[in-house]
Parts: C-alpha cells; sequence; structure tokens
C-alpha cells in the first residue's frame, strides 16, 4: 500500500543520471536507531538497534549497505543508493554521519527543514523549525495510509499524538512520556516501586505492585491516547483515522479499538515519501 514501485531518475554526483530505486532510510530517535532499506523500492526487514551501542550501529549499518547492489557502470565498487535520514538527537547525529563516512565512505542526506532533503508536509505549527522531524514523517506517511485528517501516535521513548488535516496540514499535538520511561521513572523516583517491562494488562485490576504499576503504565498510554483523539476531532472538525507506530505501539493496536491501523516503522515510510518528492520536484537537466 505505502511504497507504490516507482523509480525516478535523479541527478546524483556519485552516479551522474541513474535510476535511484534504492534508498537506506535511517530513523535516529532518542532511544534507538532504525534502518529500513529499500531495494527496488522494495521494502526489507527493518533493524532496530540501540543508539548508544556503537559497534551495533556500525554492524547495522554495513549489514544494510552490504545488501545493495553495486552501480553498474561503477569500476571502483561504488553501491547504487543513498543513504536518507532524519534525527532527533544531534549527538547521534554527528556520530552516524562520521560513521558512514569512515565505514563506507558515504555522505548521508539528512531530512529536515532546509536541509538536504525537504519537509513533504506543510507545517502549521507556530515554530516549525523546532517541531521533531520524527513527528513530521510519521504524519506524512499516515497521512498517505489514511488519505485524508489522521490522528498518528508514535509510541516510543515518548509518545506523540499528532494530527494532520485534510488537506495535509501538520498541525501539532500533544507530547507525553512513553511507557517504558513512565515506568523507569516511577522505580528510580519511589523506594519500592520495581522497573516493570510493561505489558498487555492480564486483569484490569492489578493484584500486586508489579501489576498496578504495569497496569498503571499502560492505561495512561491508552487513556492519553484516547483523550487526545477525541480532543484532536473537535479541532479537526470530523472524527479521524488514527494510526498508531513506534516500539510499544503493538500493546495497544487490540487494547484500543478507536486505532484503526498499526504499521510499523512508519518515520522511516516518511523518509521515503520525502526523499521521492524531493526527486519527483528536482527538474531533469
Ligand atoms: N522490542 C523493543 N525494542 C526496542 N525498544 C522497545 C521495544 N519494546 C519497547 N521498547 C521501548 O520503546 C522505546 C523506544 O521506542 P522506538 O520506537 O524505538 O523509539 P525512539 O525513536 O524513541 O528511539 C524505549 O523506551 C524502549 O524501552
Ligand atoms: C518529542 C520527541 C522527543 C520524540 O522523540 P522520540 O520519542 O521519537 O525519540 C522528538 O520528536 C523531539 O525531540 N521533538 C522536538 C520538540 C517538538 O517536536 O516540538
Ligand atoms: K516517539
Amino acid at each position: 500500500m505505502l511504497f507504490l514501485s516507482v523509480s525516478h531518475t535523479a541527478n546524483t554526483s556519485l552516479f551522474g543520471k541513474v535510476n535511484i530505486m534504492n534508498i537506506l532510510a535511517v530513523d535516529i530517535g532518542n532511544s534507538n536507531i532504525k534502518f529500513g532499506l529499500f531495494i527496488d523500492a522494495e521494502r526489507q526487514p527493518s533493524l532496530s538497534v540501540s543508539g548508544g551501542d556503537s559497534q551495533a550501529v556500525s554492524d547495522a549499518l554495513r549489514q544494510c549497505w552490504d545488501k545493495l547492489p553495486v552501480a553498474k557502470r561503477s569500476t571502483e565498487g561504488r553501491k547504487e543508493g543513498v543513504i536518507v535520514f532524519s534525527s532527533v538527537k544531534p549527538e547521534w547525529t554527528e556520530s552516524f554521519r562520521q560513521l558512514c563516512r569512515e565505514q563506507i565512505d558515504e555522505k548521508p542526506l539528512e531530512v529536515g527543514l532546509g536541509k538536504d532533503v525537504d519537509l513533504p508536509i506543510k507545517l502549521n505549527t507556530e515554530f516549525p523549525a523546532d517541531t521533531g522531524v520524527d513527528r513530521v514523517m510519521a504524519a506524512a506517511a499516515a497521512y498517505v495510509v489514511a488519505q485524508g485528517p489522521v490522528v498518528v501516535a508514535d509510541i516510543g521513548t515518548a509518545v506523540t499524538v499528532d494530527a494532520v488535516d485534510g488537506e495535509g496540514n501538520f498541525l501539532g499535538g500533544a507530547i507525553a512520556p512513553g511507557p517504558e520511561l513512565c515506568a523507569r521513572a516511577l522505580s528510580s523516583e519511589t523506594a519500592k516501586l520495581p522497573e516493570v517491562q510493561v505489558q498487555q494488562p492480564a486483569l484490569p485490576v492489578g493484584a500486586n505492585t508489579e501489576q498496578a504499576v504495569n497496569n498503571g503504565v499502560f492505561y495512561m498510554a491508552a487513556g492519553f491516547l484516547e483523550y487526545s483523539v477525541r480532543k484532536f476531532a473537535e479541532e479537526l472538525g470530523s472524527w479521524p483515522q488514527t494510526v498508531v507506530t513506534g516500539a510499544s505501539a503493538g500493546l495497544f493496536k487490540d487494547e484500543c479499538e478507536f486505532v484503526d491501523d498499526f504499521v510499523e516503522d512508519l518515520v522511516l515510510s516518511g523518509i521515503v515519501l520525502s526523499y521521492k518528492k524531493k526527486i519527483a520536484d528536482t527538474p531533469d537537466s
């Protein structure tokens, strides 16, 4: 559905004028770095590694890059493909650029306002430069899925719930701590609460401390999601489709009946969309 097989003609200094259908999309978040490889516009299984584990990041980059074919006209074994990334963690942006340079001699393209690859949708937020690019990527991809007004929730380190109007404009939304972050905060800031791995509640009423913490954190996120969608619907003027993504989203897709779609790695999809739009908008020369 989201990834139509489209090939675009592009000018790049590496290949001259070639069809670029191979994209390594990279989503640098606050906990994890996600790698999504699209070969001939065909999506390969994505990889998620802890952003703080530089060996794992390096291995994932290598593993993905090795899968790309060599450009037919290249005598030096140059790979045919581009790396396009978005980041909300500047510290990891720099180390990622350095890794690309040192490991594979490649300059990755960054998605963002005024960066290598522009945002694919208009931001109606007060300070667009401050808006997290991952929120925008997920929203742009969710708009393609919904084909209309949509609320997109990304449940990761933070939970972001954002609204896109019927014209595809990003309106903004709500930001709250993610379930794992809440669980860690409760355990570190209290004497008696254990750290739990958040799961779908086995029973509605927690019968011990661990269950009570688990259910509390879970209901906080589920309730936040439901309340946000309800409030956003007032502003959008109709009940929007709701799409969820992010490492912890799988926990909520069945529990929250108002969630219409669970789509993995929407941020990666948004990065690919952004790059394709750039190519489509670049006049041939
Ligand atoms: N299977 C999983 N793999 C990685 N992180 C997970 C997983 N399940 C839940 N998490 C939690 O999800 C959060 C990271 O989510 P992710 O979508 O990768 O986001 P981010 O973009 O914020 O790095 C962390 O709080 C982590 O504890
Ligand atoms: C809200 C976020 C921390 C979410 O990050 P994530 O949980 O995906 O790692 C990130 O989108 C961000 O740093 N945003 C900047 C502030 C804003 O969006 O307005
Ligand atoms: K998130």
